[in-house]
Formats: structure tokens, C-alpha cells, sequence
């Protein structure tokens, strides 16, 4: 095994680019089974250009579909493993309520996965839910179902451990090196603004810039790029909805898109409330101001906080920025490139994949030394989506 930080040889079994939480879960897993991995980062770590930035997300087993709430199992296994290697833990649990009409078939769902798997929780009628939670106001016909067991993962302290428990496996992490090119083969080379390293195999976990390192490869997927308004919100009694009054995060389900919401925890006094969705935008222009046009979401945001919350003031105190990568069905893409069978592509996590990256690396890991992967890939492979149509000659 190569020592820490500096690999033995030329020939890494593995590179994997991209140093978010799905490539570094990824190469983490390689160096535990003392693979010589190199993980690649175009920026200086830590950044806050992509989808792996900032102090929270949420961890559930609330799933609508089956394939995350079977997933769910193993990830808080290897959450909690993770916490206890590097002796700090990466969540706290805090429940969670989904909330919908109780006739939504998304909702029942839920219900049903949650009942399937033996997550203790409890179901609340839109009169009984006010009397458990008096901060939240539902409407009529509206229900809740709990799930005791999800909570809210520290996000850049998990990302942050996940690469320092890559490096003690003996991984090589170079960040502030963008990967230029890549020329498929039995070797892989691949070309960085800093140097040339080859691997027999190569996992591409580049978030928003995915289409951007395969379009060289002969490969689009329907991916696409949003800028998300990441918003905190005061509440009118600093800690009535806070981790320590025992609020939970929540999970409204609304057309068109979901609302969900943290107790107030990383900045105290505010919760983080935030519509699941936003403005098409390229990953470079992260930083860029959006246009007063790409703000409805925080209008859906005002009117959701005032009649929902009422003891939260319905205007966002602090806005951040988030990148999301969506496929059209909001499932992953965890498959390898369909010409070149030695890469691999981890991508579109559309907004839900940060909980699920214990075992998103583990499926891409197993994939780049040809393992059959833990779970059934079927929702996650590029041919489910039609083929574009040839180009124009
Ligand atoms: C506001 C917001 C809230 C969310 N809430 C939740 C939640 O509550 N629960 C949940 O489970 N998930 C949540 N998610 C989703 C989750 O955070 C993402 O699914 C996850 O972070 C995606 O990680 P990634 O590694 O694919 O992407 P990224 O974190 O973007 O990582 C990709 C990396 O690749 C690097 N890269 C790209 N191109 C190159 C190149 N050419 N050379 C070298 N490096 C390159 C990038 O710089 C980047 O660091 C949320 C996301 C956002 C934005
Ligand atoms: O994945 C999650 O839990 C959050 C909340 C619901 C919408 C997307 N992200």
C-alpha cells in the first residue's frame, strides 16, 4: 500500500475526479481495500463551488421509492462506521416529518416504505399533528408521517473526514489540479493542468461539470444544472424550532416541487428552509447574481413560511448558493461509460444524493474492479434514457 499522501507507482489502479462527497466516499472505499487510488480536485480544498458545501443535510429513510429506503440501511451503517473511525459523529438525529395531502400518492408512499422497513414513526392527522409539534400548522386534509430515525448529517465535516480517512488508507488526494483530458484505453491517461497520471480504471464524480468531462468521450447525459437559493430564516423566538426543542427537519410534499426545512442549528436563530429546485445555470457561473426573474422560488418559500410556520418571519434573513444535477427522473446515474468499460460514471444526484454517498461509493468502487455491485443498478444505468438524436451532418 502506498504511504500516506504519495502513491508508489506511476499506475494508479484507480483515479477518480471530482473530490465531492461522491468521489471521495468513492476513492475512500478503493484505499480501504488497498487499492492505489489518486483522487483529483480542480479547486483548493475546501470550496463551496458545487453540491457538497456547507454545514447540513438531511438523512432519512422516508423514501418514496424502494431502491433509496433499501440503500438507507447500509448508509446509516456506514455513516455511523465513518463517525467512529475518525472518533467525531457525522449526524444527529432529530426525526423528520413528510408532510403532504393524505390522499398524495408520493405521501402514501413514504407511508408504505417506512412501514415495509420497520422505521419507527408515527402518523399524524392535520388535527393531531399540533398538539406533538405546535411550530407547524398543517392544513385540512393534510397528514404527516414520522421517521424517528432521520436527522441532520454535518456535511462539511463528513466530506472533510471522508478525505482525511482516504489519505490515512495511503489515497493521494491533489486538489487545485483540473483534469484537462482523458484518453480512454486498457490505461487511462488522464491530463491535469499540473501533470499526467495513468490508471487502469477511472470513476468521474464531477458533479455539475459531469457533461462537461464526458463530452470529449462521446457521451451527453440529460443532465441539468441548477443554481439553488439555499435559505435561513429567523425565527420570531430564537430556538422554538431548534434541534434542542426537539424540532424536527421536515419534508413537504408540494407541486411542483418539494419544500424542506432543518431546525435551527448552524446559525442560531435561523432554520434552513429551502424550495427543491432552481434556476438553470452553468457551474461556472456559480457565483454570478441571478437575474430578479429566477427568484420565484423564494415567493413559493415566503408563502409556505407564513402559512405553515407561524412562528418563523416569512423573509430569508441569509441567502447561499448550491449547486443541483438533475436527470429527468431525479434517479442517479451509477454505470459505466457505455464505450469505454473500464470508466465509470457516478452523476445526477439531483438533489438527494449527499445521505446515499456511503453507498454510491461503495457501487462505484465495486464497479471500477469489476465487483458485482451490492445492489441492483437497473434505476441508475444511461440506457434508460432514450438516445439523443444524431447529430446533423
Ligand atoms: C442546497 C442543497 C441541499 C441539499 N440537501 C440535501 C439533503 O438534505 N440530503 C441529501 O442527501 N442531499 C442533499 N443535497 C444533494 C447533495 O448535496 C448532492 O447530491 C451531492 O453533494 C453531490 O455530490 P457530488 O460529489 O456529485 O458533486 P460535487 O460536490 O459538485 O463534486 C464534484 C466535484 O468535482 C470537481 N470537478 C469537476 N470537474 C472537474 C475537473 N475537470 N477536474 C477536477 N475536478 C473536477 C468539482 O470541483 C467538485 O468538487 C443537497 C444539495 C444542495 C445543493
Ligand atoms: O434529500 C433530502 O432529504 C432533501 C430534502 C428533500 C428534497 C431534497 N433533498
Amino acid at each position: 500500500m502506498a504511504a500516506a499522501g504519495e502513491p508508489h507507482s506511476s499506475l494508479y489502479d484507480t483515479i477518480v475526479v471530482g473530490a465531492g462527497i461522491q468521489g471521495s466516499f468513492t476513492a475512500y472505499h478503493l484505499a480501504k481495500r488497498g487499492r492505489e487510488t489518486l483522487l483529483l480536485e480542480q479547486f483548493p480544498l475546501p470550496h463551496s463551488r458545487g453540491s457538497s458545501h456547507g454545514q447540513s443535510r438531511i438523512i432519512r429513510r422516508a423514501y418514496p421509492q424502494e431502491h433509496y429506503a433499501q440503500m438507507m440501511a447500509e448508509s446509516y451503517r456506514l455513516w455511523e462506521q465513518l463517525g467512529a473511525e475518525a472518533g467525531a459523529p457525522l449526524y444527529r438525529q432529530t426525526g423528520l416529518l413528510v408532510l403532504g395531502a393524505d390522499t398524495n400518492p408520493e405521501f402514501q408512499r413514504c407511508c408504505q416504505t417506512l412501514v415495509q422497513h420497520r422505521v419507527p414513526g408515527e402518523l399524524f392527522t392535520a388535527e393531531s399533528l399540533p398538539g406533538r409539534f405546535p411550530g407547524i400548522r398543517p392544513h385540512d386534509g393534510e397528514a404527516a408521517v414520522s421517521d424517528r430515525t432521520a436527522g441532520v448529517l454535518y456535511a462539511d465535516r463528513a466530506l472533510r473526514t471522508v478525505q482525511d480517512e482516504f489519505r490515512r488508507c495511503g489515497g493521494a488526494l491533489h486538489d487545485g489540479q483540473k483534469v484537462t483530458d482523458i484518453k480512454p484505453g486498457v490505461v487511462v491517461t488522464v491530463t491535469t493542468t499540473a501533470g499526467v497520471y495513468r490508471a487502469k480504471s477511472l470513476v468521474i464524480t464531477a458533479g455539475p461539470w459531469a457533461n462537461k468531462l464526458l463530452a470529449p468521450l462521446r457521451l451527453q447525459l440529460p443532465l441539468q444544472t441548477l443554481r439553488i437559493n439555499v435559505c435561513y430564516w429567523k425565527e420570531k423566538v430564537p430556538g422554538a424550532y431548534g434541534v434542542s426543542a426537539h424540532f424536527p427537519c421536515f419534508m413537504a410534499i408540494c407541486a411542483p416541487h418539494h419544500i424542506y426545512g432543518l431546525p435551527s442549528n448552524e446559525y442560531p436563530g435561523l432554520m434552513k428552509i429551502c424550495y427543491h429546485s432552481g434556476s438553470p445555470a452553468d457551474p461556472e457561473e456559480h457565483d454570478r447574481p441571478p437575474e430578479a426573474s429566477a427568484l420565484p422560488d423564494i415567493e413559493r418559500l415566503r408563502d409556505f413560511v407564513s402559512k405553515y410556520l407561524p412562528g418563523v418571519v416569512p423573509e430569508p434573513a441569509v441567502v447561499e448558493h448550491c449547486m443541483y444535477t438533475n436527470t429527468p427522473d431525479e434517479d442517479f446515474v451509477l454505470d459505466r461509460h457505455p464505450e469505454f468499460s473500464n470508466i465509470i460514471i457516478g452523476a445526477g444526484f439531483s438533489g438527494h444524493g449527499f445521505k446515499l454517498a456511503p453507498v454510491v461509493g461503495k457501487l462505484l468502487s465495486q464497479l471500477s474492479v469489476g465487483e458485482e455491485p451490492s445492489y441492483a443498478l437497473e434505476p441508475f444505468r444511461i440506457r434508460r434514457f432514450p438516445a439523443p438524436p444524431p447529430a446533423a451532418p
